[in-house]
């Protein structure tokens, strides 16, 4: 039968190999460094050419399709996910590694139609790892399947998480007491590969058994959620309900007991939804 949007998968597999490059490049030289909603939440020119080039090489090829793109977003852009086939990007996940030359950074790629991830691509620049997943047919690293890992007790877990760019005190706290909660269980430990996209590559590739985080964007979720849930993972809610890809919450995890002991240890908090700001969203 034939994929109505392998086309665009192919697209953006090339893309995404495409941009790796300019970033890539981009490390080898002084990296003017620009600041969005915090000192800490950092954005580079490079981020911006590379959101840039995918975008325009998708409007060539596809000009009806939309777009959430994390600095088209910070610039200004709404960021609206409607049934209409949506490209929704992160340029570079793992800015802040980019920055300081810490050698985990990718190009994110979602796509989804009818508010449903149909394909998933996160290329890994540094590792030259390409992850892929389109929906219902697995997930892939460098063309090799992935599996989640089998690990059933999480005692025997290796989980991860990130700090994000939120310095209120109060948000940190909580921040910590989930993480004390986790690691006193206790898991054989914690990691943090600095990009949301790379822990979920992770998790779908059985290197840790769960990754938490409140607070990232659509952006750095939408392509890895599709490829951890492809390679046999489960998503929920930090609280436990479903996943939902515009609330800045998640628990990806190898199976569903693991992902619900997190959730039971996490101090939960909603930051303003990805969509709060759009036409017709709740307030
Ligand atoms: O590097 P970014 O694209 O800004 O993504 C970051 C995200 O902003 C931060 O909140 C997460 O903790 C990181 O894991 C992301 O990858
Ligand atoms: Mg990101
Ligand atoms: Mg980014």
């Amino acid at each position: 039968m034939t994929d109505l949007w392998q086309d665009a998968m192919d697209h953006a597999v090339s893309a995404a190999r495409g941009a790796g490059q300019v970033v890539r490049e981009a490390l080898l030289e002084d990296r003017m460094v620009m600041v969005k909603s915090s000192s800490v939440d950092l954005v580079t020119q490079t981020d911006q050419k590379v959101e840039q080039l995918i975008i325009q090489s998708v409007k060539e090829k596809f000009p009806t399709h939309r777009f959430i793109g994390e600095e088209s977003v910070a610039a200004g852009e709404p960021c609206v996910l409607s049934d209409e086939p949506t490209w929704i990007i992160d340029p570079i996940d793992g800015t802040t590694n980019f920055v300081h030359r810490f050698p985990f950074v990718a190009v994110s790629i979602g796509f989804s139609v009818n508010k449903q991830v149909e394909f998933g691509v996160v290329y890994s620049c540094l590792e030259d790892k390409m992850f892929t997943a389109r929906r219902g047919r697995g997930s892939f690293c460098n063309g090799d399947p992935l599996q989640v890992s089998d690990q059933k007790a999480i005692k025997q877990s290796i989980i991860a998480t990130e700090f994000g760019s939120d310095r209120d005190p109060e948000v940190v706290d909580k921040i910590f007491s989930s993480l004390r909660n986790i690691l006193c269980i206790p898991v054989h430990g914690i990691r943090s590969a600095g990009t949301a996209a790379i822990n979920m590559c992770l998790v779908a590739s059985g290197c840790v058994e769960a990754y938490y985080e409140i607070g990232m964007h659509v952006w750095d979720l939408a392509a890895a959620s599709l490829i951890v849930s492809e390679a046999g993972g489960v998503l929920m809610d930090v609280e436990g309900g479903p996943f939902d890809l515009m609330s800045r919450r998640v628990i990806a995890a190898n199976n569903r007991t693991i992902a619900e002991r997190i959730s039971g240890e996490i101090q939960a908090y909603a930051p303003a939804r990805d969509d709060a700001a759009a036409p017709g969203a709740d307030p």
